[in-house]
């Protein structure tokens, strides 16, 4: 039985994540946890002929800790969204107390569960997060991931715009780093089938890899960012690590990882400097198998990416830490 957890479930994200996880057949167990219109969400979702049984939870009666208990997988998209002239970052006062305290539900009542981090600042909510549950003595780097996905669901799209291919998604291209602007480094020479990007394109196509959100954000004029893509950025990982968690092989995706806790990271917190960074993950029955080093063989233009984003994600990662030990006072 798999139980499977959305937290900010009636939201722009949750509520689509939560129809696509409704209909895999790889949950049996849909619990919804927002602070608002769970009830109605669970209600509409429930009629549903597939087997998942949904149920809907509000903070009030310990809801999070009911709609948490003992989940194999907790997908978090709770916090809020930008607005033009946002940066990610400028989400960090308030989606970064929201993180910390699903986790700490998270930590006690489902210590085991896999936990994707979709919240931004992704770059700084996923080291609050493991701060919060190095604290509580239930860490497990193999099983935290800040979901990254939609980078590379942006990239397979333009590249195959690029390319004249009628979909990029047989395309498999490594997009590493973090997830906001410059630390998102999408490694075209390494795309596999290989495709030729003209050198005439190539700098518009990484900016737009790397700005896709302010694309979104922009044409939406006020109402949120991305939901709809990042739904299917969303399911289609979460999906990925069910699958590896029921034993099926070969399955590989970037994810934002702590490196010094997964097998093949150390190699790349030495090269980078740093402790978080998203890499191509092979996920396996216990989360991250190994990660494997994308930073190998690449160009001088993408090392210069990959120079621009380390000096971008520092930052981004003591915030979060510094966030998770000092939490400012109410
Ligand atoms: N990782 C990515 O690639 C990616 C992509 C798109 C959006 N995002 C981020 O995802 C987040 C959500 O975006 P959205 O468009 O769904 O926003 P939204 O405002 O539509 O939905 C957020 C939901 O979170 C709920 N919420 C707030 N506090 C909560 C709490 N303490 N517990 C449970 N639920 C809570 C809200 O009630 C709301 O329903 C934003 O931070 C956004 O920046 C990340
Ligand atoms: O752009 C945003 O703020 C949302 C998200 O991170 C995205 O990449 O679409």
């Amino acid at each position: 039985m798999v139980k499977a957890v959305v937290a900010g479930a009636s939201g722009g994200i949750g509520q689509p994540l939560s129809l696509l996880l409704k209909l895999s057949p790889y949950v049996d167990e849909l619990s919804l946890y927002d602070v608002v219109n769970t009830p109605g969400v669970a209600a509409d979702l429930s009629h549903i002929s597939s087997t998942a049984k949904v149920t809907g939870y509000l903070p009030k009666d310990d809801g999070g800790k009911a709609a948490m208990k003992d989940a194999d997988i907790i997908v978090i998209p709770a916090g809020i969204p930008r607005k033009p002239g946002m940066t990610r970052d400028d989400l960090f006062n308030i989606n970064a107390g929201i993180v910390k305290g699903l986790i700490e539900i998270a930590a006690e009542v489902a210590p085991k569960a896999f936990l994707l981090i979709i919240s931004n600042p992704v770059n700084s909510t996923v080291a609050i997060a493991a701060e919060v549950l190095k604290a509580k003595g239930v860490f497990n780097p193999q099983k935290l991931f800040g979901v990254t996905t939609l980078d590379i669901v942006r990239a397979e799209t333009f590249v195959a715009e690029i390319a004249g291919k009628k979909t990029g998604s047989e395309l498999t291209i490594p997009v590493i780093g973090g997830h906001s602007g410059e630390t998102i480094v999408p490694l075209f020479s390494k795309i596999s089938p290989s495709v030729t990007i003209p050198d005439d394109k190539y700098d518009a196509l990484v900016n737009r890899v790397q700005f896709g959100g302010d694309e979104v954000v922009k044409a939406k004029d006020g109402a949120g960012s991305a939901t709809l893509s990042m739904a299917f950025a969303g399911f289609r990982f979460a999906e990925k690590v069910l699958k590896a968690a029921k034993g099926e092989k070969g399955l590989v995706e970037p994810s934002y990882v702590y490196l010094p806790g997964v097998p093949g990271g150390e190699e790349i917190a030495k090269a980078t400097g740093l402790e978080y960074f998203s890499v191509p993950v092979e996920l396996g029955p216990n989360g991250v198998e190994k990660v494997t080093n994308p930073l190998t063989g690449i160009t001088e233009k993408e090392q210069t990416l990959v120079d621009a984003c380390i000096k971008g994600l520092k930052d981004n990662i003591t915030k979060g830490i510094n966030f998770a030990h000092n939490p400012p006072q109410k």
